[in-house]
């Protein structure tokens, strides 16, 4: 005992020495140990983590978001609706007289109904005294053709015979190897005593396909002839009032066009164009005799029809198609009819009321900065102290029709609907048209470009992107403060453009007229185009329209406006626009009028995480070198780990080439090369994954030079990805027709909680597999459309017009709608 207490008493100078001659091994392994526990602790906290991105197992937790007072909307003004009409035109390719159609949808507001614009009078037509005598031509071989022709023929009498118009004479049949080729072709039938000139032609020309020498070579060789013998005028058949072509072909011996499948009927309708001075009054059809021929033709009919009610009731081959052109056209003629034709036509007519006002963009933009009084000022209103905030003022319109922008803006060939909603139709709605393939969207998530219409509520955005190509001509403010359209007004208004829009491709050659009879019912609505659409107030009710009316909805904000983005209805997919990864870049890049914009992006971030199990999310990143690409890939992975969404589309920017793009500091360099899209990609891909968040690299469109990750877990089934989108479902379950799985927790009436059904999740309406083509590695080009690799001189003045032409809607098709 007495020796214990010894040692205890020697045990601290003991320890001393051992302290002394031990410190270094002993403080090594201290730090080691600590660095263990920390990495431990970080592994868990990761693989927590992970696990926010799977589906929940349900219930869905409901995440609080806090709103700053500032974020919230302002009052806002509503002015009744004035436009009652329905424009959805599904049925509008099957013609009826008089051209009534019952209301499909709700509205909202009640209000007067205007009496349409007056009708453009066909110039060579009197319909309060002429007559309109189809001529329906056909020339067969083995008989397909003829028995066809014969079917058309009666059903074509019966519709007259019905009293479609009492302008409409019976159709005369006629073979094209048994008529006198001159009495037709050279020149339109003449007059005889008893018509006394009050009978006008309108031909209908039904061909098969062969690639052998056959009558029909001759009948082609004649039309060139004709339009190529100088002593006969280039469009000799210019006084008929329209035409139209049907082409018979065999997809198992010519599976496409590029193979020659129904090339003749192409031809002749090439040559009328010519011949007539581009009086094509509907789409050459197509259809193929083992397949499809009896419904191609009878939607072609349709559409036929409904020229011919047209022509009758005064308005002539409808907007787009001139009654009269240039006759010596070539396939130039490909890009003279685009909406830049009503759109200059516009500002001609602004140029003439206000002389000198506005001449071309450049100018507007000084003009703008000139003219203060009509021009919407980029002002900061965003304030945190009483003493700056605005005195408020009485609401004026956002885009006065009198105003430069809205000049400018319908230059541009937008259609503007109120004073604040806008309206275009995309390149590559034009291109599915004419079967040349349609935007990344297709690829991806299955939207057919000829079916999506483009357009926002508010032409008004809180940002000036230095990528925006609109940028000088779009209003921009922080507050709503503008004069509000009900909403129903901007979705008859839009529809009622779109569908015009479309109309006025009838008679752009190559445009198929299966497509454009689809096209006549709009399926999809991207919400992007310029300017911000939930800034507009009643963005919800327009949005339950749509849905109504069965149309999807793809919705692009700026993350800038997080109490409208926390009280948006669920859309078909919601976007946010992540333009660069950390606050200096996006203050550089995106140009934000509201000072607390860094805030404002991540409470949007925080929202779409917390939404992401109601609607498909998508981060939508547009790559500028030079801006936000280097170094950036991390900062990207963060913003992804903090959202969550299901999707990232990464694409490069395309270049505007205007000067506002210029005076951003913006350049042909700042563009970035697809491979370097894809790299980049690939190391985002890799971030993410060494952080444990399982996303792939799932789709490609290498032509928009986008590429799509995706989340694993939610977007694959069987291995295979998902990103395909089963639209129809999407409609049931907003309808209430389909039950949805998202549930929550909710407390009962005993107080205890309990599960229930809330709503729907994405995976409740995934669609078809992505196909072969789209995925990542296969480039994205659906196999069944057309390439388009012309040659020689046609080739190059296409290309020239086309660039012209298409340099504003590739701009807004790959930038803008994304
Ligand atoms: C010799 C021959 C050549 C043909 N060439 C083509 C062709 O180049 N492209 C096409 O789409 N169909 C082609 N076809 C298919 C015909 O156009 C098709 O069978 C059509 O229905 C024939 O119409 P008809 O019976 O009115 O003569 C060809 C058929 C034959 C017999
Ligand atoms: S680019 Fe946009 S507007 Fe055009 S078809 Fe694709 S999704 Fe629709």
């Amino acid at each position: 005992m007495e020796r214990s207490h010894v040692e205890w008493q020697l045990l601290p100078s003991e320890l001393l020495l051992i302290w002394h001659t031990h410190r270094i091994p002993i403080l090594l392994s201290a730090v080691s140990i600590l660095a263990i526990a920390r990495l431990t602790l970080y592994l868990r906290g990761r693989r927590e983590k992970i696990s926010a991105s799977p589906i929940p197992s349900s219930p869905v937790e409901k995440a609080v978001i806090e709103l700053k007072p500032e974020w919230l909307p302002e009052n806002t003004t509503l002015t009744p609706s004035v436009l009652n009409v329905d424009n959805h035109a599904e049925e509008s390719t099957i013609a009826k007289l008089p051209i009534l159609k019952a209301k499909r949808v709700p509205k909202t507001v009640k209000g007067r109904k205007l009496s349409p614009k007056a009708p453009k009078r066909a110039s060579s037509f009197d319909h309060t005294t002429d007559q309109v005598q189809p001529l329906l031509f056909f020339s067969s071989l083995s008989g397909t053709t003829e028995r066809f022709a014969g079917e058309l023929h009666k059903q074509i009498s019966t519709w007259i015979e019905e009293g479609s118009s009492s302008s409409l004479l019976p159709p005369q049949l006629l073979d094209l190897s048994y008529i006198e080729h001159d009495d037709y072709f050279v020149s339109p039938p003449k007059p005889t005593p008893e018509t006394a000139g009050n009978v006008k032609y309108f031909y209908l020309i039904l061909l098969p396909t062969y690639n052998i020498d056959t009558v029909l070579s001759n009948f082609l060789e004649n039309l060139q002839e004709t339009h190529n013998d100088f002593r006969i005028d280039t469009a000799p058949l210019s006084s008929l009032l329209g035409y139209s072509v049907f082409g018979f072909g065999d997809k198992e011996g010519w599976p496409t066009e590029e193979e020659g499948f129904c090339s003749q009927a192409k031809e002749v309708d090439k040559w009328m164009a010519r011949l007539t001075g581009r009086k094509r009054a509907y789409p050459v059809g197509m259809g193929d005799v083992k397949g499809d021929a009896k419904h191609r033709l009878h939607e072609w009919r349709n559409g036929v029809q409904e020229a011919l009610v047209e022509i009758c009731e005064g308005r002539g081959l409808g907007v787009g198609v001139p009654g009269s052109g240039d006759p010596a056209e070539s396939d130039e003629e490909d890009v003279a009819e685009d909406s830049e034709g009503e759109a200059s036509g516009s500002t001609k007519k602004i140029k003439s009321k206000k002389s000198g006002r506005v001449d071309d963009l450049e100018d507007l933009g000084s003009m703008i900065n000139s003219d203060p009084a009509e021009t919407p000022i980029a002002i900061d209103f965003t304030t945190y102290s009483k003493s700056t905030k605005p005195q408020p003022q009485a609401p004026k319109e956002m885009v006065p029709v009198s105003s430069p922008t809205h000049a400018a803006l319908t230059k541009q060939g937008y259609s503007i609907i109120g004073s604040h909603s806008g309206v275009k139709i995309c390149r590559w709605t034009k291109s599915a048209l004419r079967g040349r393939g349609s935007c990344y969207k297709y690829s991806f998530y299955g939207i057919a470009s000829h079916l999506c219409m483009e357009a926002t509520p508010s032409l008004s955005c809180s940002n000036k992107c230095v990528f925006c190509w609109r940028h000088g001509t779009n209003p921009v403010g922080t507050t709503w403060r503008w004069i509000t359209d009900a909403p129903d007004t901007i979705f008859d208004g839009i529809t009622e453009a779109h569908y015009k829009k479309i109309k006025m491709m009838k008679g752009v050659p190559g445009v198929r007229a299966e497509r454009f009879a689809e096209a006549m019912r709009i399926r999809h609505c991207a919400l992007s185009l310029v300017g911000e659409p939930i800034f507009y107030p009643h963005i919800n009710e327009l949005l339950s329209i749509m849905h109504k009316n069965r149309i999807s909805t793809f919705l692009v904000c700026n993350a800038q406006h997080p109490a409208q983005l926390a009280s948006l209805v669920p859309v078909t997919q919601l976007y946010v626009s992540i333009d660069a990864s950390n606050k200096d870049s996006l203050r550089k890049i995106d140009r934000p009028l509201h000072r607390d914009f860094w805030e404002r992006f991540c409470a949007c971030l925080d929202i779409l995480k917390a939404r992401r199990f109601e609607q498909r999310t998508v981060f939508r990143l547009t790559l500028v070198k030079g801006f936000n690409m280097a170094d950036e890939v991390r900062g990207y992975a963060d913003l992804v780990e903090r959202a969550l969404p299901g999707f990232v589309e990464v694409k490069g920017v395309t270049y505007c080439g205007t000067s506002a793009a210029g005076s951003a500091g913006l350049t042909m360099q700042n563009v970035p090369f697809y491979e370097e899209v894809q790299a980049f990609v690939t190391a985002l891909e890799a971030e993410l994954k060494s952080r444990g968040l399982d996303y792939g690299l799932a789709a490609e469109h290498a032509h928009s030079c986008c590429v799509l990750l995706a989340d694993r877990k939610r977007f694959q089934r069987n291995g295979k990805w998902v990103t395909r989108i089963d639209f129809e479902r999407f409609f049931d379950l907003w309808e209430g027709g389909v039950q949805g799985t998202r549930v929550e927790k909710v407390k009962g009436e005993d107080g205890v909680e309990v599960e229930k059904v809330v709503g729907w999740r994405p995976e409740d309406y995934l669609g078809d597999d992505t196909p072969e083509w789209a995925l990542w590695g296969n480039g994205g080009f659906d196999p069944r459309d057309v390439r388009v690799k012309r040659k020689g001189k046609a080739a190059k003045a296409e290309a020239r017009a086309l660039e012209a032409v298409e340099a504003q809607d590739a701009q807004e098709a790959e930038s803008g709608c994304g």
